[in-house]
């Protein structure tokens, strides 16, 4: 039996301070679709976000649009989404409430040039089309300007999406016919030496370096195929995909957990040194023993736990600071602390964001000069990788991940991004093999 909402009302505005507009929600249950056929064939703006525990979200078309630049972008995405969702009155479950999804560019002063066309320094969408999944079902969610357009929208779409096959070929690989570094071997070498001097000189402690690197396809690729292969590959990492109407399609499946608010609860990590996986159990072990006794790793991972505590400091009643672990991908091996902390007063996930971005794991400590570093150094555009992507709702609650292990797919190439960590005794060529192995996840299914 299916369960069917009745009208959520929620009154708004869309972007950026136009006149207001009454936003109807709709919701129905579904039985089990294909997520993929909601993304099918779409001109329009579409968003997809799954963590590891099971929460899935996909949505297609623009009911509201919140975007934002410059130093005050984390607020002012609040306040347009305050407007949007002061009103809003969803009568269906909780699990099928209206989302805004989006993220952010990792430097506030963002240019949307290629491949980045149509990203905004920080843009989230409430879409027209929901679809969530959870352990309270999957649900359709359907949003419009007035009810009669949300409940033809709900029918139309209930109708397309039982009508589709539940499950869907997940596709093949588009194949490659050139890749073309950002960055070479020598420069690589000279960009971390130039940070070692940098650190020698007692200005950073940390950086984060990263690169990019050009993938010529052969074929067309279907990225939400692509990410549904990843979801079986790297099972214990996030997915999500971001476009727009117009520009490329910014996808990936990172291990790293920015923050998740619920209520009062919140929950990060800190997750900084790689090493490889071994051919055989013994030697993932010796790799991670390698890790776990090595000064280098234990220095580069502490600068992360340190900075995280002292960003949610002025936010949390309590802070558990857990064990270390090891957080085992299909390609690569990470030291992993789980970060739970209960918050003092109200807060929106997006001032924890704020708060949070970067982490040392994707900048550096201090971060002021490691920002200056990473742009004086760097010869491409960070654009949204290694910057917070996920979701919000109406409460403040939501979730967002670090965009890394993450590329962007825009007239027939996918660029791919990958960064290291950069301390006192780091060497470049053992940076380099790090930063390769980041680049797999993807990689491996464009081939
Ligand atoms: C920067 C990346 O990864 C980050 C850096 C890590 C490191 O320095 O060891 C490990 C995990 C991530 O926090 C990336 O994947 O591009």
């Amino acid at each position: 039996m299916e369960r069917s909402s009745g009208d959520g009302r929620l009154a708004g505005e869309t972007e950026p301070v136009g006149e207001t507009v009454d936003l109807v929600g709709r919701s129905r249950e579904l039985e089990d679709v294909s997520f993929s056929a909601i993304l099918d064939g779409s001109a329009e703006s579409r968003v997809q976000w799954a963590t590891p525990d099971g929460l899935e979200l996909v949505g297609r078309g623009v009911a509201a649009r919140f975007s934002a630049g410059g130093t005050e972008r984390f607020d002012r995405i609040r306040s347009q989404a305050a407007r949007t969702f002061d009103g809003l009155e969803h009568d269906g479950p909780p699990s099928a409430r209206p989302r805004a999804v989006g993220g952010f560019s990792f430097h506030d002063g963002h240019g949307s040039t290629p491949p980045w066309t149509g990203f905004d320094a920080a843009s989230f969408v409430v879409p027209q089309v929901l679809v969530t999944r959870s352990d309270d079902g999957t649900w359709l969610t359907a949003v419009g300007n007035r009810a009669d357009e949300a409940a033809d929208r709900l029918e139309r779409w209930h109708e397309r999406l039982t009508a589709a096959p539940a499950m869907r070929p997940s596709g093949s690989t588009p194949g490659v016919t050139d890749t073309r570094r950002t960055t070479s071997p020598a420069e690589w070498t000279a960009q971390v030496e130039t940070a070692l001097e940098r650190i020698a000189n007692g200005e950073l402690t940390k950086v984060v370096l990263a690169q990019a690197l050009s993938v010529e396809l052969e074929g067309v690729v279907d990225v939400p195929a692509l990410l549904e292969r990843l979801r079986r590959q790297y099972p214990n990492c996030y997915r999500f995909l971001v476009d727009h109407e117009t520009g490329g399609t910014f996808f990936g499946a990172p291990p790293e957990r920015l923050v998740s608010k619920r209520g009062p609860r919140l929950e990060t990590e800190a997750l900084a040194g790689s090493v490889p996986r071994g051919e055989t159990p013994a030697e993932d072990e010796e790799y991670v023993e390698r890790m776990r006794a090595n000064a280098k790793f234990q220095h580069e991972h502490g600068l992360v736990v340190d900075a995280i505590r002292e960003q949610l400091g002025p936010f949390a009643r309590e802070l558990v600071i857990s064990e270390q672990t090891i957080r085992r991908l299909a390609t690569i091996q990470h030291l992993q602390t789980p970060i739970e902390a209960t918050l003092e007063g109200d807060r929106h996930v997006l001032e924890l964001v704020e708060a949070l971005h970067p982490t040392p794991a994707v900048g550096g400590v201090p971060p002021g000069a490691a920002w200056e570093t990473i742009r004086d150094t760097e010869t491409f555009d960070r654009g949204w990788y290694a910057a917070p992507i996920g979701w919000f709702d109406a409460a403040g609650d939501g979730e967002f991940a670090v965009a890394i292990r993450s590329g962007i797919a825009a007239d027939g190439t996918v660029t791919l991004f990958a960064g290291n960590g950069i301390v006192a005794d780091s060497d470049p060529d053992d940076e380099w093999d790090e930063v390769q192995l980041k680049y797999r996840p993807i990689l491996d299914e464009l081939r």
